[in-house]
């Protein structure tokens, strides 16, 4: 039977990446989709401006949507503090059992939290199921259309306090029109565009930070 990308993804990262070296896990994803076959990480041109920010907020909590083979997990994860906690959704049940394996493999996780199931379902349960009060940086990186709609639910549930961060995925390509439109004009956030490419090409692409003004 076929294999699908991410499970080729993730045999390149058991063969080309060193087990608990999160760094190798990284390069070999990034090798394999840009020699091997493309796949949708934020790579690392905008995995370097995703470093940064995440370095800056310093987070002890972070919330990850659309987790996918777990590059950005990955990426970020491995930028935490000790006893931070980045909790990750992805509905996905193909893709979300390759991206426990990848994060495994980078010897992550302890310090993820992969859950099952759709963002609009998940967000109004943060505060019960996982005890968050508020997150201190959201990574935007599902699909597109939900950007808004997902970031309107945090708001109201009260999971974002001032000075938390969004950083927005892909708001150039493919795009994400409606959200851009609100949170640019929006006085409860200060926004800065990143210019950047769409991984693996020379398209433009770009991440949106957002910090929510309380
Ligand atoms: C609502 C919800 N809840 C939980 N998981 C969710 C979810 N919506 C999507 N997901 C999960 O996130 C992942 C989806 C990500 C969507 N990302 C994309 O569609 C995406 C697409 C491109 C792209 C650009 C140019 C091209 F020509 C082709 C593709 C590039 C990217 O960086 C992307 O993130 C996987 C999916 O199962
Ligand atoms: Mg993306």
């Amino acid at each position: 039977t076929q294999s699908t990308r991410p499970q080729r993804l993730l045999g390149a990262v058991q063969k080309n990446a060193t087990r608990g070296q999160p760094h190798s896990v990284l390069k070999a994803i990034d090798q394999f989709c840009t020699h091997t076959e493309w796949a949708m990480n934020v790579g690392d041109e905008k995995g370097c401006i995703l470093d940064s920010v995440v370095s800056e907020v310093n987070p002890a909590t972070v919330l990850e949507l659309g987790t996918y083979c777990g590059y950005s997990t990955v990426r970020i994860a491995s930028l935490l503090p000790p006893h931070a906690k980045l909790i990750t959704l992805e509905f996905n049940p193909d893709f979300a059992a390759i991206a426990r394996q990848v994060i495994a493999w980078a010897g992550l996780e302890d310090k993820v939290q992969l859950v099952e199931g759709a963002s609009g379902d998940w967000i109004p349960k943060m505060k019960e199921q996982f005890g968050i009060t508020t997150f201190d940086f959201v990574f935007l990186d599902h699909w597109k259309d939900r950007y808004l709609p997902d970031t309107k639910l945090m708001e109201e549930c009260g999971l974002l306090r001032k000075g938390t961060v969004l950083l927005a995925d892909n708001v150039i390509c493919p795009g994400t029109p409606d959200y851009l439109e609100y949170i640019r004009n929006s006085p409860r956030y200060k926004s800065q565009y990143f210019k950047s490419h769409l991984e693996y090409t020379k398209v433009e692409d770009g991440l949106e930070k957002s910090v929510f003004q309380g």
